[in-house]
């Protein structure tokens, strides 16, 4: 695993940003996983920008969805497929049919999650996947004590992360207890896993990601087991690496050419 210590978030994001367009200069049809929360924002801004400024052609990206919520109403502007549309789909100039997700409003919750690990693949696979991480370890919403083998299925959330995300909703109440999220297997099959981690909160996380056992109980730290996973932390969040030093020292050395 590939660890770049940043200054800060919006250094992050640029850095980020400028990998997803090396991907698309090479891939102009890539499919790009995305993920929500507030850390991967300063990525879909960098990325943006890039595409205003004629920097970057992104109309034959394609973007597919991470997690989403169950039970809420179609259209309702917390769903994590209305956040990726305002954020990243709109932003970069695309139309909603290069848009994939779950359908967290299925009847049959198992058949859509079945069905979308299908499209995924019929899609050729996820090329980059954007991660965040949350403060027990979570990627997408996969909770401490999820089977590193998992496929997309139903979870419940943890107590902690329904309190993390209340900020989102009018009160906690709101949140569901119940998601849809690829498996941390159909994770690991994107071809690039990049974890972006930005403040002080997530230094606990990512030291028992980057530096602990391979566990279930930190689901980030299947990662691990990926041969081409980047995570990239500012300072508060590298705080708690032991080799914070050497993973330094190894991306100044690194050729450019080599980007992430
Ligand atoms: N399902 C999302 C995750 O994909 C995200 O990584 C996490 C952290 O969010 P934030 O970046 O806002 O801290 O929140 C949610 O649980």
């Amino acid at each position: 695993m590939e660890v770049v210590i940043v200054p800060d978030a919006t250094a992050g994001g640029e850095l980020i940003a400028e990998a997803i367009a090396s991907l698309l200069s090479r891939k102009p049809d890539a499919l790009l996983g995305v993920a929500t929360g507030s850390t991967p924002l300063p990525i879909y801004r960098a990325l943006a920008a890039k595409v205003a400024a004629g920097a970057v052609d992104a109309s034959r990206a394609r973007i597919c969805q991470l997690d989403e919520y169950v039970g809420l109403p179609v259209g309702h502007p917390e769903s994590y497929r209305s956040v990726v549309l305002r954020e990243v789909v709109e932003p970069l100039g695309l139309s909603e049919a290069s848009f994939m997700g779950p359908d967290g409003s299925a009847e049959d919750v198992q058949a859509a999650c079945e069905a979308y690990d299908r499209a995924l693949a019929e899609a050729g696979g996820v090329d980059l996947q954007l991660l965040g991480i949350g403060t027990d370890g979570h990627i997408g919403f996969n909770e401490p004590c999820s089977s590193l083998a998992s496929r997309t299925r139903i979870k419940t959330l943890t107590e902690q992360t329904r309190v993390d995300n209340a900020r989102f909703f009018d009160d906690i109440d709101q949140v569901p207890h119940h998601v849809i999220t690829q498996g941390i297997g159909t994770i690991l099959d994107a071809r690039h896993p990049i974890l972006l981690a930005t403040g002080e909160g997530k230094a606990e996380a990512v030291a028992q990601t980057v530096e602990g056992p391979v566990a279930s109980i930190v689901p980030a730290s299947a990662l691990q087991l990926h041969p081409h996973a980047t995570v990239v932390v500012d300072e508060a969040a590298a705080s708690k690496l032991k080799l914070a030093d050497y993973f330094r020292a190894t991306y100044a050395a690194k050729p450019a050419w080599q980007g992430l």
